[in-house]
């Protein structure tokens, strides 16, 4: 099974935080130990099946006339250039970043985001290593993702397996399917969280502050349960998403 399905089955379990910060908080918090093969937490909002259409001749399926009339604007706006020599090298390197900032700004461009959607982006403040952190990160690619309410498909692009994992999903028709959100794929995990996603009846994902947020203090999320001891996170954190955690809780030795 590829992380991001994974990660994205992990997240759907945590409508609410597991290991708060900040107790003060009204938020309801529990601090037990998650079975997940048992879950407690209600599911989340089942995604919409994809409709079927056909856009500018490639097939393409959207989740609702609402994701198909959004996508229209911003990818008129893109195929307005030509990304050819932009999209080979890109693909020639294994970069991702770029693509995603092209999407973005077609969006932004297009009126279908909002110019503070690239805030997030701040490629002057990003060190090498962090560009090269969130490269593997995007592993939501290009090909698939969903921004808001847009769910977009294509065919013939690189990471089929993560593509068949959705795919599969929808075509069982199953009650909760998996959706790949992009931005909130960026946050960061910390066994100590300052914000966690809260999920919408329709499927969308807010982001909700834990506590007071410093100006350019780093919003980080929790992927696992994090009432679990040290040992416990960093090793389901090694195994099950593929990292050390390096969090300020874990290299203090909790
Ligand atoms: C969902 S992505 C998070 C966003 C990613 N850092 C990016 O820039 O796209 C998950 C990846 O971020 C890194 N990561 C997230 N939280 C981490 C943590 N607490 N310690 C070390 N690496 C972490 C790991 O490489 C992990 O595979």
């Amino acid at each position: 099974m590829s992380r991001l399905v994974r990660y994205s089955r992990y997240l759907s379990r945590f409508k609410t935080p597991i290991f708060p910060r900040c107790q003060h908080s009204t938020l309801p918090f529990s601090t037990t130990t998650v079975d997940y093969n048992k879950p407690s937490r209600p599911d989340p909002p089942p995604i919409r099946k994809l409709i079927s259409t056909e856009f500018h001749g490639k097939g393409v399926a959207f989740c609702s006339q609402e994701c198909k009339d959004n996508a229209k604007v911003f990818y008129e706006v893109e195929t307005k250039a030509d990304w050819l020599a932009f999209d080979d090298y890109c693909r020639n390197k294994g970069l991702k970043y770029p693509l995603l900032v092209k999407r973005l700004a077609c969006m932004v461009i297009s009126g279908a985001a909002s110019a503070e959607s690239l805030d997030i982006l701040q490629p002057s403040n990003l060190s090498h290593e962090m560009v090269l952190e969130m490269e593997e990160g995007l592993w939501f690619a290009e090909e698939r993702f969903c921004y808001g309410k847009y769910f977009r498909r294509t065919d013939g692009f690189p990471h089929q397996e993560m593509v068949q994992q959705s795919s599969a999903c929808i075509e069982a028709e199953a009650a909760v399917g998996n959706a790949v959100y992009m931005l909130p794929s960026l946050y960061n995990h910390d066994c100590d969280p300052n914000a966690h996603i809260v999920w919408i009846d329709n499927a969308d994902a807010q982001l909700k502050a834990l506590c007071d947020v410093e100006e350019d203090e780093e919003l980080r999320i929790c992927y696992i349960d994090v009432s679990m001891d040290h040992d416990a996170r960093q090793s389901f954190l090694l195994q099950g998403f593929g990292f050390k955690c390096n969090c300020l809780r874990c290299s203090s030795g909790d």
